[in-house]
């Protein structure tokens, strides 16, 4: 695979917290125009991944590149140009609770292009709020509001906000009811198919691995221990991800997946 392919590099990282050790020479590399999907059991560490590769986390040792720049031991300033290329969706959304739905939109346009006059703004909130899939009047709407599926497309209308390439969305359909969590999948399919854009989602959803994801990277033992299709994936004999993919959940959702693809209605 070309190097230039690869938008995410994390290599050797470890991250501890005082005695307990999260990550352990953990590598992973994000392919353009993928949607990874992360997982691993509770406490393996992938917000903890997240934060390290967005910035919010400095890892003991190792490297992260995210777009070929460097990330670890630099400042705000020498990593903004790389920083106004991604969007966040962080657990929950996220969002300001005393601004509007467009003022939210609006924080990151403030704060990269300060040069941006109040009409503008409102006009690009506006196209990025009806982009997540929300009507036009949530924009002056504040998140106590919103329902919870409306919470995640605000947060998701925000990322979104920069034009970004890269979008990581920290278990965007977590609390949503499985006819949420399917719409806000196909609508992260579509952002990724229409914006070309690359997608490294933490997910505890089987669904949502099946539906969207590309590839899948495994956290155990920490680190990434497996990544690739889920098919590939199947094939390996590791306790968890046999545990993960052939428990109950697993199976439903392989099923329900496989009757998608026959044109049958899910379960
Ligand atoms: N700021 C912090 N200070 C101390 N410990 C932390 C901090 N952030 C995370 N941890 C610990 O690191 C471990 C990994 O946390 P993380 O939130 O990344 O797990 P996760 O895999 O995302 O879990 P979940 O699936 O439950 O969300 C946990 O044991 C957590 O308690």
């Amino acid at each position: 695979m070309a190097g230039e392919d690869v938008i995410i590099s994390v290599r050797g990282v470890r991250n501890a917290f005082g005695e307990q050790v999260v990550h352990e020479g953990l590598d992973l590399d994000v392919r353009r125009g993928e949607i990874l999907g992360v997982v691993g059991g509770s406490g393996t560490g992938k917000s903890v991944l997240m934060r390290s590769i967005i910035g919010l986390q400095t890892p003991d040792t190792g490297s992260i590149e995210v777009f070929g720049e460097p990330m670890i031991g630099r400042t705000d300033a020498e990593t903004v140009d790389v920083r106004r290329r991604w969007g966040v969706l962080f657990q929950g959304g996220a969002l300001f609770s005393t601004l509007t739905v467009a003022e939210n939109v609006e924080v990151p346009l403030r704060e990269y292009y300060p040069a941006l006059g109040e009409t503008l703004l409102d006009e690009i909130a506006s196209y990025k709020i009806v982009m997540a899939g929300l009507p036009r009047d949530a924009a002056p709407k504040f998140p106590s509001e919103l329902s919870g599926g409306m919470k995640k497309r605000a947060g998701l209308a925000r990322s979104l906000a920069l034009d970004p390439e890269l979008l990581f969305l920290d278990e965007p359909t977590a609390g949503l009811d499985p006819i949420g969590a399917a719409a806000f999948d196909a609508l992260i399919r579509s952002l990724k198919e229409t914006l070309g854009l690359t997608v490294f989602l933490i997910t505890h959803d089987l669904d949502t691995l099946y539906a969207i994801c590309d590839r899948v990277a495994v956290l155990a033992d920490r680190k990434v221990v497996a990544v690739g299709t889920i098919p590939e994936l199947l094939a390996l004999d590791h306790p968890w991800i046999r545990e993960y993919f052939n428990g109950p959940r697993g199976r439903a959702a392989a099923g329900a997946a496989e009757r998608e693809d026959a044109g049958q209605p899910g379960a």
